[in-house]
């Protein structure tokens, strides 16, 4: 009888691999030994020991070419959340993420990493220090926060030991970095068209914002550490700079440190939320008419407006997680990777 041979433990494949995380997490584990195959919908780079396959992650048949000998698999790929197109949501992270699933299971993948998110608990109003035994959000605060817990729900349910199948959730927040293609492009932009001079609320509400190192850390420990008898099969960590910040205090460092100006006046949160609210609905009713993308979303002004901390002493605990580089290195080091978005360039 043939014996079925085993992957390589150091093979592996990020699903998203051409985006923002997943291209941090491919350099990474290339640092560490892996050979990478690339699954996404687009290619955005070439590196030397990473093999791309493009294509979308709804088609199995795809997927099954760029799991073969893989045991370890990385879905990081995700819809932009500001896409806002719930039926898109809805396709890639809900019925794709279960097609990812059923290929691994076929591929004989042994461990899945998911990236989920820490705002699969948030409702828009304060979480202090958080935990991962806050219950998901009734009422999240968007289509693709929604599409996140089920998707995150999905994976956990899949863990298996006795098919020999493993699965954890990794639950960022706020990742920042060298080629963020949302939080920098989208405040400078915002500041570039002067709609930066506001602060929303009083300015104490602390938030967690993440560097895309130490998101790729936690999720390079969760792999490592998914074998049968950890306790950390089947569940969901939180990974955060574990450095709660003034929200606006960093959007003032990224923005002075680009050369803008500091946000100085204050307004209500209920007013700009309000407005928010009213935007958006103006902007679906009048979605077959016109097209228009306001820049003050009501997620945006949510997580502007509110606490959102999160406690990471679960991955502590469980896979000795300690984040590697510190907000104020991180913050230097993104404002010193966008050289084009300084103010005068
Ligand atoms: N950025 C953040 O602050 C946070 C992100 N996350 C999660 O982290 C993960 C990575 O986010 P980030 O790196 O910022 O996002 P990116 O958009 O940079 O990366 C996601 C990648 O997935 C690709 N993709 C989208 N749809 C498909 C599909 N159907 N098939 C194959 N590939 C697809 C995207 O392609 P394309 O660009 O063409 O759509 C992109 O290359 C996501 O799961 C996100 O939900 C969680 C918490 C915070
Ligand atoms: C215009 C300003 C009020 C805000 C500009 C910065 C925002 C673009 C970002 C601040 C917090 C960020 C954030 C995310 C995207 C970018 C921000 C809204 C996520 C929604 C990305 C996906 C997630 O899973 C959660 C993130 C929370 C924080």
């Amino acid at each position: 009888m043939a014996t079925r041979i085993r992957p390589s433990s150091k093979r592996c494949a990020v699903i998203g691999g051409s985006g923002f995380l997943g291209r941090h997490l491919v350099e990474k584990l290339l640092d560490k030994g892996y050979t990478v195959s690339v699954f996404d919908i687009r290619q955005s780079y070439e590196l030397p020991g990473v093999t791309f396959h493009q294509g979308d992650l709804c088609d199995k048949l795809g997927l099954l070419t760029a799991l073969r000998d893989v045991s370890l698999v990385f879905h990081c790929a995700s819809p932009a959340p500001a896409s806002d197109n719930k039926a898109l949501f809805e396709r890639v992270n809900i019925q794709g993420t279960k097609t990812v699933i059923e290929a691994c299971t076929e591929a004989g993948v042994q461990k899945m990493v998911l990236t989920s998110s820490a705002s699969v608990v948030f409702e828009g109003t304060d979480i202090k220090n958080g935990s991962e035994e806050l219950p998901y959000a009734k009422k999240p605060i968007d289509y693709y926060t929604q599409t996140k817990i089920e998707q995150e729900k999905l994976v956990l349910k899949a863990c298996n030991k006795d098919r020999g199948f493993l699965t954890v959730a990794i639950r960022p927040h706020g990742i920042f970095g060298p080629r963020d293609p949302q939080l920098v492009p989208i405040l400078v932009d915002t500041a570039r068209r002067g709609k930066m001079k506001f602060i929303i609320g009083d300015g104490s509400n602390l938030v967690d914002f993440t560097y895309v190192e130490n998101v790729v850390h936690g999720h390079i420990l969760a792999a490592e550490f998914l074998r049968p008898e950890s306790p950390i099969c089947g569940k969901a960590y939180h990974i955060t700079n574990d450095e709660p910040v003034r929200f606006w205090d960093f959007m003032s460092d990224m923005l002075v440190g680009l050369g803008y100006a500091a946000p100085r006046y204050h307004l209500p949160y209920f007013l700009v939320y309000g407005l928010a609210l009213l935007l958006w609905l103006l902007s679906v009713l009048l979605r077959p008419l016109v097209a228009f993308k306001p820049t003050f979303t009501p997620m945006r002004v949510a997580l502007a407006g509110t606490h959102h901390f999160y406690s990471v002493s679960k991955a502590k605990q469980d896979m000795g997680y300690k984040p590697l580089v510190s907000l104020k290195d991180g913050i230097k080091r993104t404002v010193e990777s966008y050289p084009h978005l300084r103010h005068g360039v």
